[in-house]
């Protein structure tokens, strides 16, 4: 039995931040904004987990009203929601991400990225596809003032 799940996120770019996507820093004049260390793109796949398993959003986990995830790791709620979709009996099937962003250049960061998911998730890093794409200047990503990323998950049910 499979599940399939979405997720779409987006954070503002401002100076005085690190730049944190896919649990990896990035060197960058800015970082995202968040309550938590706002790294969209394993929010976005922790969404997208949530909507796999039919337990609704981060939001819902991990309130942006609450001082515990002031500054939070955004590995620690990936593996907390990751926790809960192995929980339901699923394993992961394959990820596959875009980031958004006009700048910087996320491509020599992709690996990388691949890497720190798949141990995130506990899995191999073929079954993680990350991607990035610019939108030739036009919106909020292309002024440069955020970076949304959007990640579609597949799960299979655990043979019992
Ligand atoms: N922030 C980004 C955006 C894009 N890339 C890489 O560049 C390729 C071309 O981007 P377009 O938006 O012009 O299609 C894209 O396929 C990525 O490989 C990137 O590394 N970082
Ligand atoms: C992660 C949480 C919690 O610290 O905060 P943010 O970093 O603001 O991120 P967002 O994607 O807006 O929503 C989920 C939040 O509740």
């Amino acid at each position: 039995m499979f599940r399939i799940g979405q997720g779409f996120d987006v954070h503002q770019l401002t100076e005085g931040r690190p730049l944190i996507i896919g649990g990896i820093t990035i060197p960058y004049e800015k970082g995202l904004l968040g309550h938590s260390d706002a790294d969209v793109l394993l929010h976005t796949i922790a969404d997208a987990c949530l909507g796999a398993i039919g337990e609704g959003d981060i939001g819902r986990h991990f309130p942006d009203t609450d001082e515990a995830f002031k500054d939070a790791d955004s590995a620690k709620l990936l593996q907390h929601v990751w926790m809960m979709v192995k929980e339901k009996g699923y394993l992961l099937g394959n990820i596959d991400c875009t980031i958004i962003a006009q700048k910087p250049k996320m491509a020599p960061y992709i690996g990388d990225m691949q890497t720190r998911i798949a141990q995130l998730l506990e899995a191999e890093t073929s079954q993680i596809n990350v991607k990035a794409t610019t939108t030739e200047k036009l919106g909020f990503p292309g002024r440069g003032e955020g970076i949304a990323s959007q990640a579609v998950v597949l799960l299979v049910k655990k043979q019992a």
